[in-house]
């Protein structure tokens, strides 16, 4: 079996079963501020679970090339993580749905610059993986005592390609 993992453009739709995606796109909800701002409203379906609270942090994460050699995915069991970045950059996206506790065939999505996206509580996810300089994000994921993730190490490793 191949395992190569063709990229494909990040879009709400796909992207749904696994997440948001965080743009401005189209007419914003509302005008604002004298009409001198659009908002784009309530994007994402956050959720930090129960003992646990919502954090900011900022990454700064090494960008990396395609082809991409994806060995592990994680998840946060007890929380959702949205990646928002801080500059007009690409990143790489790479899910997969659960297959009874472990992962199934993952899917690689490229952002456009200007798309961040929120990861649901559970999903599998590769981590955060920018494509070009600088690779600065803002974080959004829960704050808590627990280590709320979980690794799935694979037996061979998948080759993300564009
Ligand atoms: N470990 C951590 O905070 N980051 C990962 O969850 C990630 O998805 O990059
Ligand atoms: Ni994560």
């Amino acid at each position: 079996m191949s395992r190569e993992i063709r990229t494909e453009p990040l879009t709400r739709d796909a992207f749904a079963p696994f997440g948001d995606v965080i743009e401005a796109a189209g007419a914003p909800d509302k005008l604002i501020n004298q009409g001198l701002c659009g908002r784009h409203h309530d994007l994402a379906r956050l959720d930090f679970g129960d003992g646990g609270r919502a954090g900011i942090s900022v990454f700064d994460a090494k960008p990396r090339a395609l082809p991409y050699s994806l060995e592990m995915v994680e998840r946060h069991p007890e929380g959702s993580q949205a990646f928002v970045p801080m500059s007009l950059a690409s990143f790489l996206v790479i899910v997969a749905p659960d297959a009874g506790g472990a992962p199934g065939q993952p899917r690689a999505f490229v952002t456009t610059p200007g798309q961040g996206i929120n990861l649901l509580r559970g999903t599998w996810h590769g981590v955060l993986t920018p494509l070009e300089a600088p690779g600065l994000f803002a974080v959004i994921d829960r704050i808590g005592e627990t280590a709320n993730l979980e690794e799935h190490w694979f037996d061979a490793p998948w080759t993300v390609t564009g």
